[in-house]
């Protein structure tokens, strides 16, 4: 589905953000891109969604090299939620911000009201439709883009960082939609600083100083002491409980205490 090659990226002069990235995703599955301050997550997904040329190297989707797609026929295959939701959110009214992509994609004005439905339930922002979104909290604006990206329907999502400054329900939001993106067969990348939330990808990519120091399932790269990674929580308190089983989850550390 996504592939890269030795992709490298410097802003201006600066020296190498992101450097000799190459990775394979497979069409469905999800990525978790993690890493310190500073090492490239932002970087990549931008490279990732075609919004940066990348210096070296090549990002295709699909097979097709990203950056010979039009920008419309690109907005098909891929759709991004950026970190700070005012780089994202340009409307006045929700409802206009979460019609404008599709529009624009030529999607037939009934199937975009269907979509808006489902997506403002899944957001959790129906009240929310005839607002400014700029009246809105920052977490909800993030919850808005969160909606818009989920109007597109593009086979490959990209989030960066959906958990943060959200509360516990803004949680639940982020984890019904990644549910709802996997039920639909849908590619996700998502960077985070959350070792709770990237437990529950199916891969994770670590990138340290702008290259990948890892790239595995989370059990392996969460069991291997040289990487150095912050913890999930579940697998913390296992340890300390004397648990040698790798619990990623709450559930997985109930079953593991409680084997009957
Ligand atoms: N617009 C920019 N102009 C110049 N340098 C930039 C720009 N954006 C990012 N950088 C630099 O590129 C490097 C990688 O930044 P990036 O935002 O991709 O890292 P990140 O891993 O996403 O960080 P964070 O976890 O803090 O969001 C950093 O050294 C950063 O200062």
């Amino acid at each position: 589905m996504i592939r890269t090659d030795n992709l490298t990226y410097g802003y201006g002069d600066g020296p190498s953000a992101v450097h000799g990235v190459s990775f394979a995703l497979t069409a469905g599955t999800s990525l978790a891109v993690v890493g310190p301050n500073g090492s490239g997550k932002s970087t990549l997904l931008r490279l990732l969604a075609g919004l940066l040329s990348p210096c070296r190297g090549a990002v295709s989707i699909a097979g097709f090299p990203i950056d010979t797609l039009r920008p419309s026929l690109r907005a098909r295959h891929v759709a991004i939620l950026f970190q700070n939701p005012d780089d994202q959110i340009f409307a006045t009214r929700v409802r206009d911000e979460l019609r404008f992509a599709p529009v624009q994609a030529g999607v037939p004005s009934h199937v975009i009201d269907e979509r808006m439905d489902r997506a403002a339930a899944l957001c959790g922002i129906r009240e929310d439709l005839d607002r400014n979104p700029h009246d809105l909290s920052r977490a909800r604006r993030k919850r808005v883009c969160l909606a818009s990206v989920y109007m597109m329907e593009t086979p490959l999502v990209l989030l960066d960082e959906p958990l943060s400054g959200q509360d516990a329900a803004g949680r639940r939001v982020v984890m019904q939609m990644m549910a709802a993106l996997r039920s639909r067969g849908r590619t996700v990348v998502a960077v985070t600083h959350d070792m709770n939330f990237a437990a529950s990808f199916d891969s994770m990519l670590v990138l340290r100083a702008g290259g990948v120091c890892a790239v595995g399932d989370p059990r392996s790269l969460f069991s291997d002491p040289s990487l150095d990674l912050p913890l999930p929580d579940a697998l913390v308190l296992g340890r300390r409980l004397g648990l040698h089983d790798t619990c990623l989850t709450e559930g997985e550390l109930l079953e593991a205490l409680n084997p009957l």
